[in-house]
């Protein structure tokens, strides 16, 4: 177990507070040696270490929010928590989860919704107790220990559905879509910045992997996409869901290596886009 941040990341990652005027777009995934982050039909695969595994808790700690594509959240079933981190600092928050869902298809019965009740439900009694958690303090984003699931979805669905996820204890954002019907990864930015969040760790699936990779500059000029660190595993999946989705793997942009890691079995790489 590392007792203290990778010094990789803390050296060429920004210090917090992020800046919400500019958000760091972080990129990350796990994949195999043939470039499959899942297996035959999305069936989830357990790529990294104990090592590297430890460093993607880290990593979500250092960004203010955690992002992934409603089908991740379908096929995997995530919490997006920070487990593996010291449990007793209170400087290691959890990521905001922010998932990007246009039509609202978030599933009620999702893990990372009913871990959020139970510990709010937990919470209110021990507020009434005054017993609380070292990290149970809130901040703008809520309470430190548990965060509520946050879904971006289109404008467009209507305001009973987003009033039904709310009920269920979700908050909804509801926001433009772009000509395909999906939340275009340069408004990204813009939604972080309305929603106070400086930073965001952005873990996949294929298709957003996909489409932040592919995504214009920003305004000013920069990349959208500020890092991208890539835990590979020395091992092959054949069969499975690739990084990109088939046909997408042109037009990607050069990356520049800044540096890798060796964590136990896997590689980790941390780079730029140029
Ligand atoms: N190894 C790893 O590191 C990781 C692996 N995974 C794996 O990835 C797989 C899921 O990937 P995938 O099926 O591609 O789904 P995603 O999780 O990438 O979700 C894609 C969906 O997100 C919605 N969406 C909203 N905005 C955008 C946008 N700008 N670009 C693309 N999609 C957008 C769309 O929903 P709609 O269709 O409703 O419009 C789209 O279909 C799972 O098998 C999971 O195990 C996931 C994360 C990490
Ligand atoms: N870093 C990493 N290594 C792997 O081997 C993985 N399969 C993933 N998957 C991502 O992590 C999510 C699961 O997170 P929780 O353990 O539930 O917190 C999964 O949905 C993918 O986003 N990542």
């Amino acid at each position: 177990m590392l007792t203290f941040p990778p010094a990789f990341l803390v050296g060429h990652l920004p210090a917090r507070p992020h800046d919400p005027a500019r958000p760091h777009v972080t990129v990350t995934w796990a994949q195999s040696l043939d470039a499959k982050i899942a297996g035959p039909g999305g069936a989830r695969v357990i790529l990294s270490g104990p090592e590297s595994m430890e460093m993607t808790h880290w990593l979500r700690t250092m960004h203010d929010a955690i992002l992934v594509g409603i089908n991740t959240i379908i096929m995997d079933d995530p919490r997006l928590k920070i487990q593996l981190v010291p449990q007793d600092d209170p400087s290691l928050l959890p990521p905001q989860p922010l998932i990007l869902d246009p039509q609202l298809r978030f599933p009620l019965s999702a893990r990372i919704l009913s871990e959020w009740n139970k510990y709010r439900g937990s919470r209110e009694l021990r507020d009434d107790r005054i017993l609380r958690d070292s990290r149970d303090v809130p901040d703008a984003r809520g309470p430190a220990v548990v965060r509520q699931p946050w879904i971006v979805c289109g404008d467009t669905v209507p305001p009973e559905r987003r009033e039904e996820v709310e009920r269920a204890g979700a908050r909804v954002v509801p926001t433009q879509l772009d000509g395909s019907g999906r939340i275009s990864p340069n408004a990204l930015p813009a939604i972080l910045s309305s929603l106070g969040l400086g930073s965001v760790m952005i873990e996949g699936g294929s298709r957003i992997l996909s489409s932040f990779l592919h995504a214009p500059s920003r305004a000013d000029g920069s990349p959208l996409v500020d890092s991208v660190i890539v835990t590979v595993a020395p091992m092959f999946i054949g069969e499975g869901v690739g990084v990109v989705p088939e046909g997408e793997d042109r037009g990607l942009p050069p990356l520049r290596t800044i540096h890798t890691e060796t964590m136990g079995k896997d590689a980790v790489m941390l780079c730029a886009l140029r």
